[in-house]
């Protein structure tokens, strides 16, 4: 299917793997690796096989809020294995940078991990593979569609147009690597004070006003709660308390409308792939 032009081989669906979505946002800090994270153990809880990539360069957080950062164990020659927790398989950049440095790295080393963290990795059977990007725009993204199909990207933020601006442009760069946004997370929505009131901190509505601009889903928005920030650093993410609990409820909700996205942005593109 692939043009050519010296190019040896065009993205490659991964074996056993449905549905490959990347976790984005423009700016960082908005929450974007929280809400990769709780979707995932979210959707792990609904019963689907999941698994995660922390592709977060600047900030790989995800060992530390799925609570467990030892290294991956290696099986053969060259296959990984990746490590479970709360039901998620996963892997990071994290786990191969050695203690606090900084993980600098230039391009074609970049693009070999992300091959090798989609390729390498034993994932086995999954229905969901996220990919938690780091902030930003540029060459995670590059590598990733270069290396696998994807099903669509969830962009987060927050309400504050100083986020949504850099949402934007997570929007325009996706859109010129032809990935679908499946829609926009609110992420730090609204905060529940002691007495009851919502307090707005970063201006919530936003979001979903700009997914329907671009003509996007909103799928959904997340509270902001300091039991949210506490499930990250202790590894125990709120998404654990279920979909019935006041905490876990939200991340449930954005879990489902992925799901429902993935599946009809697959439908219509299976119109074109489906051998029978
Ligand atoms: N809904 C929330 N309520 C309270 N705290 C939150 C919420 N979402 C995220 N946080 C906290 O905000 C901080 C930033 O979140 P996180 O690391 O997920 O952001 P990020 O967008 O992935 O950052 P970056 O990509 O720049 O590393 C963390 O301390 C996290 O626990």
């Amino acid at each position: 299917m692939s043009a050519g032009h010296g190019v040896p081989q065009g993205p490659q669906p991964l074996p056993g793997v449905s549905h490959v979505v990347a976790v984005g946002s423009g700016k960082g800090g908005v929450g974007k690796t929280t809400v990769a994270v709780n979707l995932a153990v979210a959707l792990g809880r609904m019963g689907y096989r999941v698994g995660l990539v922390d592709a977060d360069i600047y900030g790989p957080n995800v060992p530390t809020m799925l609570g467990v950062t030892r290294q991956p164990n290696v099986i053969g020659e060259n296959r990984i294995e990746p490590i479970l927790s709360h039901g998620v398989k996963f892997i990071s950049v994290g786990l191969i940078s050695p203690g606090d440095k900084p993980m600098m790295m230039r391009g074609p080393m970049l693009h070999q991990i992300i091959r090798q963290f989609l390729m390498q990795v034993e994932w086995g059977d999954l229905d969901f593979l996220l990919i938690d990007l780091p902030p930003g725009t540029g060459d995670v993204v590059i590598s990733l569609v270069q290396t696998v199909p994807l099903t669509g990207a969830v962009v987060v933020s927050t309400g504050s147009s100083v986020a949504l601006e850099d949402a934007r442009k997570a929007l325009e760069m996706f859109h010129q690597v032809k990935v679908e946004v499946l829609g926009l997370v609110e992420n730090m929505s609204q905060m529940r004070m002691p007495d009851g009131s919502m307090l707005d901190v970063f201006g919530a509505g936003g979001t979903e006003r700009t997914a329907q601009q671009f003509g996007l889903e909103f799928l959904g928005s997340v509270d902001m709660n300091p039991a949210v920030r506490k499930g990250g650093d202790t590894g125990m993410p709120v998404a654990l308390a279920g979909p019935d609990s006041e905490l876990g409820r939200n991340f449930y909700d954005v879990a489902k409308k992925v799901v429902d996205a993935a599946e009809r942005v697959a439908d219509a593109e299976g119109d074109v792939l489906e051998i029978s």
